[in-house]
């Protein structure tokens, strides 16, 4: 008889109306992976902090006609949907399901174990639509899992090295250079949501893992683009990484260059994408009289996106570990403290070698 295999899609998870906005901001700012601060003052902060974001935060969410929601949750669907009809044709013995589980808001993390529970799973793949690993994204939501599901799992860490990874990522930039009309000097701007910096010094290998992806996207389209990775997104008053999205806009603007803009930390339209990068960039580069500006769409259900799904959920169903690697066939970035290959890393006393597809 086949398995009950449970495929959970980890997502960020987004306000489904103007009224959910403020507490889907409170649950955000109260994560101990986002604000590092003792109890009560977290509490206090997340209040605040939700209540004076929430007004224009309101507005922004009000922009993409998706009812003063996020489009997030539908979006997450359509790929969710995708990865079951792909995994139920690539694995026939077994009854494949795909969950989604939020952090921040419904479908909430704790629900959804109870749903996995219920329907008896014999297996559980735990897959993070986030594509980089970060203590403030698939890590929290590991811990969150982990709270409400006492069982085992297999862990898919991240994929962001993975050739139908990265050559989806080239198709989808290379079909917003054809709408742009195919021009010459192009400034190709890869935007990734930005962190504070201390978060990156105490070990957390997402902007590695960006900027590494950056380097791998920049061999694979024309040599007489200038490609630039840059961050988005910047909230409250720490250091963030950089450089600033805004900021190479701005330069690449005044350079008179032919922008094109592509998200490579987010795999569907939401927020970020469609007022950050479709909005306020745009009208910044007009202002500061970029040649053109084009964005390029996200992932969404780009079947070689899905099939990199598909890819990471067979691989960990076949691996002998429960972590699946951080980087496909490369090396883990092991040691650093965010990944949580690091046990196993510090254990093994070396970096892991990971499996090979
Ligand atoms: C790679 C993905 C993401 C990282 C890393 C990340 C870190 C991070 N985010 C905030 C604060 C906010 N994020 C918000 C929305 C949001 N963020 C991501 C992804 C990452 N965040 C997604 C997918 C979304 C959802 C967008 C939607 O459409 O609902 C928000 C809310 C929107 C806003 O008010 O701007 C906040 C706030 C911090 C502080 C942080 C790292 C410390
Ligand atoms: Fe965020
Ligand atoms: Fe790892």
């Amino acid at each position: 008889m086949g398995r009950k295999i449970a495929v959970v899609l980890f997502n960020l998870g987004g306000p489904d109306g103007p009224d959910s906005v403020q507490p889907f901001l409170r649950n955000l700012f109260d994560d101990p992976a986002i604000i590092q601060a003792p109890l009560p003052i977290r509490w206090a902060l997340a209040r605040f902090i939700s209540k004076t974001r929430a007004p224009s935060a309101k507005k922004n969410y009000a922009m993409m006609g998706a009812g003063g929601g996020s489009p997030l949750l539908p979006e997450t669907e359509k790929q969710a949907e995708a990865l079951q009809i792909e995994l139920a044709a690539s694995l026939p013995g077994d009854e494949v399901r795909t969950f989604i589980a939020m952090r921040y808001w419904h479908p909430f993390t704790r629900d959804v174990a109870r749903q996995v529970k219920d329907w008896g799973a014999d297996e559980v793949v735990l897959l993070p639509l986030y594509p980089q690993f970060s203590t403030t994204t698939t890590g929290s939501s590991l811990k969150e899992w982990k709270k409400h599901y006492p069982g085992p799992t297999r862990t898919v860490c991240c994929y962001p090295f993975e050739e139908s990874f990265i050559a989806a990522h080239v198709d989808q930039i290379m079909a917003a250079f054809d709408r742009a009309g195919r021009p010459e000097n192009v400034s190709l701007l890869l935007s990734a949501h930005g962190l504070p910096e201390k978060i990156v010094e105490a070990g957390d290998p997402y902007q590695w893992q960006c900027e590494t992806l950056v380097a791998m996207i920049a061999a694979r389209v024309p040599q007489d683009w200038e490609v630039v990775g840059c961050y988005q997104s910047r909230v409250g008053p720490l250091k963030w990484i950089g450089p600033s999205t805004d900021l190479e806009v701005e330069r690449t603007s005044k350079e008179k260059r032919n922008i094109l803009i592509a998200p490579i930390a987010f795999v569907s339209e939401h927020i970020e994408t469609l007022v950050e990068l479709g909005e306020e960039y745009k009208l910044l580069a007009e202002q500061h009289g970029a040649a053109s500006y084009t964005r390029v769409e996200a992932l969404g259900t780009h079947p070689g996106f899905i099939r990199t799904l598909v890819g990471e959920t067979i691989a960990a169903l076949e691996m002998n570990d429960t972590i699946r690697s951080c980087a496909g066939s490369r090396l883990c970035p092991t040691g650093a403290s965010g990944c949580p290959h690091a046990d196993v890393a510090r254990r093994a006393g070396q970096a892991v070698a990971v499996q090979a597809e």
